[in-house]
């Protein structure tokens, strides 16, 4: 019997690359959507020399899951658009904090002074670490926020990891577990007193390629990865943007005649001892196994009638609605400051996330592109009373003419509010996922769960996410 895979955002994609190369065919992915891509979604002006990031804006190369998806892009052959550790986009991440621009520190010697917005020199933060006791935490989980103001003190929590997680997950610190980030350090200084002293300590024992979780890389790792660690890229981007990814999937899978049904919402999954049952608007597919890229909430919806418990444990997984409005300006010499971008510290209390300068990231012909991110975990406090398009152009307008002195009008702008866009890995969020896969094995039911929901948000967690579940499937899946 078939398998199938519930949507074609870049988890089902990868989810459905990898079920292909480990047991052929045959296999359907079904997407409620008209596209390919879910919150990966590229607006190119070709003509102009300049395109719109709608989501993601890059990719991280490290690790396994970065190294994971670098073989997904050799593979496909894709044109990648590395940022070197080098470059500005790389070395400069600002804050917009207290009234003013501040650069975050991106070296040792940078620990050393009083840099805005702090007010002693960030080397204090870490014998803050030294001297602090140790607090054994309840149910081995606690919120990043009170986690790094133990350890490091509350300006370290209010001006470098909040407005950090921010940039990651649009939430709020003082909701997001510590293990979203820093499971590592976590553990450490549970077991050793401290997270200098576990972190040093750990120096001394090199881990093995299985332990880094290289081991999913049958022979050699990836030869795109030897070369983004050789030329120590910081992230990348794609030739054409981020969206060529999934749309390089959806090429390849249409080769191997592998059929992604466009615009077929899964309406209800039911199982029985034959296997899944998936209803479409107009049709019951049968399945042999099911493999769910879904947002939570989204499956949570599908499995309620045959398992509300299933799907009580999915909705508690939290999302949180942004809104990402796009800026394009025929000059390349507006902004005074070159970096990645910039972050607001949400104690600022103002109603943007942040800004990305696309332009100072990639070659973008001579003009200037930013990205204004708003909303998230506070998208309610500034955004209930559902704002036209105009007005949040024009809040985003208003904050780049403040911070950033640009004030003309932009030629092109594009402002799109993506709905529970971001799953929220608030504490405990860990043990609900064990919890959630537990209950699917329990009941020996013919599901896998992957994506953003689960095993992290980046990108390229939802692709390593996709590829484990793949693997963990039993030879006679098939
Ligand atoms: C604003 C923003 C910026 C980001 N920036 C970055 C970044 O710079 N770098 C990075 O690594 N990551 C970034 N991310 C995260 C990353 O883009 C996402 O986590 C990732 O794309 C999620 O992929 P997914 O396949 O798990 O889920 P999705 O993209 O949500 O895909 C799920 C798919 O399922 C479909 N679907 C939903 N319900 C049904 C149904 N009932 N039946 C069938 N299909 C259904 C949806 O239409 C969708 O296509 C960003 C995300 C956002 C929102
Ligand atoms: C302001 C909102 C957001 C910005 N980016 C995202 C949101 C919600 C989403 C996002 N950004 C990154 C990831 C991937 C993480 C991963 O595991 O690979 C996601 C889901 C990358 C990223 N961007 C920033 C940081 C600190 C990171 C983490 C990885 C890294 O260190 O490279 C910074 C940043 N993000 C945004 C801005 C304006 C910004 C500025 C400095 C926007």
């Amino acid at each position: 019997m078939t398998t199938a895979v519930l949507g074609a955002g870049i988890s089902g994609l990868s989810a459905a690359y990898y079920l292909l190369r480990r047991f052929g065919k045959p296999l359907t992915i079904y997407e409620a959507s008209p596209r390919v891509g879910g919150w990966i979604r590229t607006e190119c002006h070709k003509d102009k020399g300049f395109y719109f990031e709608g989501g993601a804006h890059t990719i991280r190369p490290q690790g396994v899951a970065g190294a994971n998806t670098l073989e997904l892009v050799e593979q496909l052959k894709l044109e990648v658009k590395p940022i070197a550790k080098t470059h500005v986009a790389a070395r400069n991440r600002l804050l917009y904090a207290k009234g003013k621009l501040c650069m975050l520190p991106n070296s040792i010697g940078g620990l050393l002074g009083v840099k805005e917005p702090f007010t002693q020199p960030l080397y204090k933060a870490l014998l803050h670490d030294l001297r602090a006791a140790v607090t054994k935490v309840k149910d081995a989980d606690e919120s990043i926020y009170s986690f790094v103001e133990r350890r490091f003190g509350k300006e370290l929590a209010d001006y470098a990891i909040s407005p950090m997680i921010c940039g990651i997950c649009a939430g709020d610190a003082r909701e997001i577990s510590v293990r979203f980030l820093m499971e590592e350090l976590f553990e450490k200084e549970q077991k050793y007193g401290g997270v200098l002293k576990g972190v040093l300590y750990a120096r001394f024992k090199a881990k093995t390629d299985a332990q880094l979780g290289m081991g999913i890389f049958a022979e050699q790792q990836p030869q795109l990865y030897a070369k983004a660690c050789a030329e120590k890229w910081a992230m990348y981007g794609l030739e054409g943007g981020l969206e060529q990814l999934p749309r390089a999937l959806r090429s390849y899978l249409a080769e191997q005649r592998i059929n992604v049904q466009l615009s077929s919402r899964a309406q209800s999954l039911s199982f029985d001892s034959a296997g899944a049952n998936i209803s479409l608007r107009n049709a019951e597919q049968p399945a042999g196994h099911v493999i769910s890229s879904l947002p939570a909430h989204q499956l949570a919806l599908l499995v309620r009638a045959q398992h509300p418990s299933l799907a009580a444990q999915l909705l508690a997984i939290p999302y949180v609605d942004v809104i990402v409005i796009n800026l394009q300006y025929n000059s390349d010499k507006l902004l005074q400051l070159d970096g990645f971008g910039l972050l607001v510290p949400p104690v600022e209390q103002l109603p943007i996330l942040g800004i990305i300068f696309d332009s100072c990231c990639f070659d973008m012909s001579g003009n200037t592109v930013l990205t204004v991110m708003m909303g998230g975990r506070w998208f309610a406090n500034w955004f209930a009373h559902q704002p036209s398009q105009k007005e949040l152009r024009d809040i985003a307008q208003r904050y780049v003419a403040k911070i950033l002195n640009i004030s003309e009008e932009p030629k092109f702008s594009r402002v799109h509010t993506l709905q529970k866009c971001i799953p929220q890995y608030t504490v405990g969020h860990k043990r609900r996922v064990e919890s959630i896969r537990n209950y699917i094995a329990n009941y020996k039911l013919p599901l896998s769960v992957c994506g953003a929901a689960f095993d992290g948000v980046g990108i390229n967690d939802v692709i390593l996410s996709a590829r484990r579940q793949v693997d963990l499937l039993p030879p006679q899946s098939a």
